[in-house]
């Protein structure tokens, strides 16, 4: 549905370049839920803009449904773009105008009659759930609501695709759930296509079902959510799903109150009861202090802190207990008293 390929974007300034984007190629597909995760500067809206040409690449084919936005005309490029709406952090409302107003100004020249326009006003507000404030104007309406009525005006088009730069960082937790709901609702009810960017795995935890890492202009990693909750692989996307996931809190502030090695056991679908098998087959204890289990897709991938001791309270030998966590789907790794951690292999 939307292939990047090598897409770089440089920005030239008085006596320096700064490269937002570096050959980054990436596949989305009919129906995802694209995340694009990256902490602020990694190039994520430049790479998104870069998705409807409000950002034009320096290199790179952008190819939405089979064409290459970068070859249209700017009547040709108009009229794809209807086809892929965009919600912003700020939401953009024009604040001169009503509510319904605000939804009603893309189809300007749409060839609807008023009535028509009203009717699909009035459809729209209703499915974003807030036709009541219609003939509001924006100042009087919460951050939530406002990116319902930007949501609203993105779908007018009856696009395909909807691209989502930040639209849940001016929010706060329990808005930013309700508008990710509503978001999986537009995918999963109208079959649109999502790219989200976010500084937050907590939303691509939420509602994504793939994601791509960017630091520095690059694509670091990407792939399946659940894969990567699972497994990721590169230190910085393992940094952001620790914080999604509370495991980095959990392990500091356990360290500050036992003086025995905490391990990680990391499993998703584990098979059978481990905690149970590991004291019946090796006489090794495992003292739980910390769990957790996320569902991703319907998928649990879970995370347990222990402490393990032999049949004489001592740190037992490893190597058989990972060879057989291994098998089980398990990885155990140490939890060391430094940012990082060690892998046991
Ligand atoms: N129009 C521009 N001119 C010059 N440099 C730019 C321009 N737009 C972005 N940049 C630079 O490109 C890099 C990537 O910026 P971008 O806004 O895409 O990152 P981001 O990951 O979206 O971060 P944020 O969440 O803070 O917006 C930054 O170093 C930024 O300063």
């Amino acid at each position: 549905m939307i292939n990047l390929t090598d897409i770089s974007v440089r920005f030239t300034q008085k006596n320096s370049e700064v490269v937002a984007v570096d050959q980054v190629s990436l596949q989305v597909d009919k129906g995802d839920i694209y995340g694009i995760v990256g902490y602020s500067g990694a190039g994520k809206s430049t790479l998104v803009r870069v998705i409807n040409l409000l950002q034009k690449p320096t290199t790179g084919k952008v190819i939405v449904e089979g064409k290459n936005l970068v070859d249209l005309s700017p009547r040709a490029l108009r009229e794809e773009r209807k086809k892929i709406g965009m919600i912003f952090q700020h939401f953009n409302l024009m604040t001169s105008r009503t509510i319904a107003d605000n939804v009603a100004f893309p189809l300007k020249g749409s060839g609807l009659s008023k009535q028509e326009i009203a009717a699909k006003v009035d459809h729209l507000l209703s499915l974003v759930g807030i036709l009541d404030k219609k003939d509001a104007y924006p100042n009087k309406l919460s951050g939530g609501q406002k990116q319902r009525v930007a949501i609203a005006r993105a779908l007018a088009n009856d696009p395909k695709i909807l691209l989502c730069d930040e639209a849940t960082s001016a929010l706060d937790p329990k808005t930013t759930l309700a508008i990710l709901e509503l978001l999986q609702e537009v995918n999963q009810k109208l079959g649109i296509t999502i790219v989200i960017i976010t500084h937050e795995m907590q939303v691509v935890k939420e509602i994504c079902n793939k994601v791509a890492v960017m630091e520095t202009g690059r694509v670091i990693e990407h792939g399946r959510v659940v894969d990567i909750f699972d497994e990721p692989k590169a230190p910085l996307t393992r940094d952001f799903i620790r914080t999604a996931t509370h495991v980095e809190q959990a392990e500091k502030k356990l360290l500050r109150y036992t003086d025995k090695t905490v391990y990680e056991l990391k499993f998703s679908n584990a098979a059978e009861p481990i905690i149970i098998e590991l004291y019946k087959r090796f006489a090794v204890t495992a003292d739980i202090l910390y769990g957790n289990i996320e569902f991703l897709q319907d998928v649990p991938i879970g995370t347990l802190l222990v402490t393990l001791e032999d049949a004489n309270g001592q740190e037992p030998s490893l190597t058989e207990v990972s060879a057989y966590l291994a098998e089980q789907g398990v990885r155990i790794s140490k939890v060391v008293r430094t940012e990082n951690k060690e892998v046991i292999v």
